[in-house]
């Protein structure tokens, strides 16, 4: 397991953007929008992870939502690992729960599964795996 990206609520991606590529010195490496997630994401490469911004392209988003009661900020770890599966069964007998437990195509060619925060103390947790 690594991990594999960190994401940022933001308001506007075109304003994080700039700010993240000053912080960071290098610009974006990928831009993609996920339909069914309501969001567009920039990612940054930061030696072996990265930084995933993500905007809300609806009000149904769960990004609209967060920041309709949250400032801008880390949204959620994401975590690689080598076979979703097998991971969810882990997660699940180790007692943790799912908000699906059925893996969907993310951004950046993966497959994801989200843990409900209240069962991972507060934090928003993604598991993701390479798509093959
Ligand atoms: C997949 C594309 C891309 C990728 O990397 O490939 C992405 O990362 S997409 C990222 C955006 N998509 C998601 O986050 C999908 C999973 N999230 C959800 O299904 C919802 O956001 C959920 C279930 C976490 C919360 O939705 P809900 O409608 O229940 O919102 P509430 O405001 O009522 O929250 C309930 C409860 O959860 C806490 N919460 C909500 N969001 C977060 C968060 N990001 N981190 C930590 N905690 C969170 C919220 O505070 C509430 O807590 P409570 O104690 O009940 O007040
Ligand atoms: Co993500």
């Amino acid at each position: 397991m690594k991990l594999e990206h960190i994401g940022i609520a933001v308001k506007s991606l075109e304003t994080s953007d700039q700010l993240f590529s000053r912080l960071l010195g290098k610009d974006f490496y990928k831009q993609e929008s996920v339909e069914r997630e309501g969001v567009k994401t920039s990612f940054y490469k930061v030696g072996e992870s990265k930084i995933e911004l993500l905007e809300a392209q609806n009000n149904e988003s769960a990004i609209a939502k967060y920041l309709d009661k949250n400032r801008e900020g880390v949204h959620h770890l994401a975590f690689g690992v080598e076979n979703i599966l097998e991971e969810i069964k882990r997660l699940e007998n180790a007692g943790f729960q799912f908000i699906s437990k059925e893996p969907k195509v993310g951004a950046d060619n993966k497959l994801v599964v989200f843990l409900h925060p209240k069962t991972t103390n507060g934090v928003l947790v993604e598991i993701c795996q390479e798509k093959n």
